[in-house]
């Protein structure tokens, strides 16, 4: 697990991350979303051990990661800008890993660039920028490390590939003691492969939620009631946190789970009532809305 505790950074007079603390939990993926400059990098860069909070501390499986470099090597930080040494090749760059990281995995690293399609003998330095994330990625994942921080990673990684590298980060899920953190500026990017997402804003998290439970617990109806009456009364009786109109259709989003709102809804007779899927923008929206903060500032 990896605990937050009241973490502090400025430079100079730009205050990066401000009094945040949160936790990590082991076998889930983190997501750590917020705008440009809202601290991702900054946090991530703190969680990794390579730079040191002004106050507060990190906490990796309950030791100190700052200075330790024991628990520095369950630890492997993919930037946002990959550093590859010159002339490198991903062949090469694959065998310095294995000098930091002895449980790099260099069978799995040649059957994942394989199944891509990258050639590892080409400098890297000639691949296209997705090109350089993917050789990013395939080099953390096979590093083995349980905690994997990942600055941006599925930027620049076209469609196909965000998918290639969602499932290979469900098999690690699966098959071993594994722990990415994401962080990224679009939280379309994080919705179906997070467990639980972070949004940081001013370098404070704003709001810090499982997905699961949020998705329990929030629903989205459109219905036709017809009835003024009733459509007033099924707007007091539920927890309505967005409400619009188009016609005679209602489309809200409210609190509590898919039959309790079923069975409000149905208590009107409407003539028709269906439950929408939401999404985690939607959701975000929503639930930061109801705590007075304007989110769709905060996400794009
Ligand atoms: N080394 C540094 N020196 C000075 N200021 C810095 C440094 N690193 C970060 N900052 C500042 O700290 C703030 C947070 O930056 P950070 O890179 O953590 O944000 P971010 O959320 O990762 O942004 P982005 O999505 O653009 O990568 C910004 O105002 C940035 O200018």
């Amino acid at each position: 697990m990896i605990k937050l505790k009241g973490l502090h950074k400025s430079f100079g007079k730009i205050r990066a991350v401000r009094d945040l603390s949160a936790e990590i939990r082991e076998g889930e993926v983190f997501g750590v979303v917020g705008t440009n400059g809202a601290g991702k990098s900054t946090l991530l860069r703190m969680i990794a051990g390579v730079l040191k909070p002004d106050k507060g501390e990190v906490f990796v499986d309950d030791k100190p990661v700052f200075e330790n470099p024991q628990v520095k090597s369950d630890i492997c930080f993919l930037p946002d800008t990959a550093f590859f040494l010159p002339n490198a090749t991903p062949k090469l760059m694959a065998e310095s890993y294995r000098v930091f990281y002895p449980e790099f995995d260099m069978r799995r690293f040649e059957s994942l660039t394989s199944r891509i399609g990258l050639e590892t003998g080409r400098k890297i330095r000639m691949f296209s920028k997705g090109m350089q994330k993917q050789v990013s990625v395939i080099l953390g994942i096979c590093t083995n490390t349980k905690y994997l921080l990942c600055d941006e990673t599925f930027d620049g990684l076209d469609p196909v590939m965000r998918q290639a590298v969602k499932s290979i980060f469900a098999v690690e899920l699966i098959n071993r003691d594994f722990t990415p953190v994401i962080a990224s500026h679009n939280l379309r990017e994080l919705e179906d492969i997070c467990d639980h997402v972070g949004l940081l804003h001013k370098g404070g998290i704003l709001f810090s939620e499982n997905l699961e439970d949020m998705k329990f617990h929030i629903q989205k109806v459109q219905c036709v009631i017809g009835d003024p009456v009733r459509e007033e009364q099924l707007l007091k009786e539920l927890s309505v946190m967005q409400y619009e109109r188009r016609g005679s259709m209602m489309l809200l989003v409210a609190k509590g789970t898919r039959n309790e709102i079923l069975e409000r809804v149905n208590s009107k007779h409407p003539v028709f009532a269906e439950i929408l899927p939401l999404s985690l923008e939607e959701i975000f929206i929503s639930e930061t809305e109801v705590a007075g903060y304007d989110v769709k500032n905060l996400l794009f």
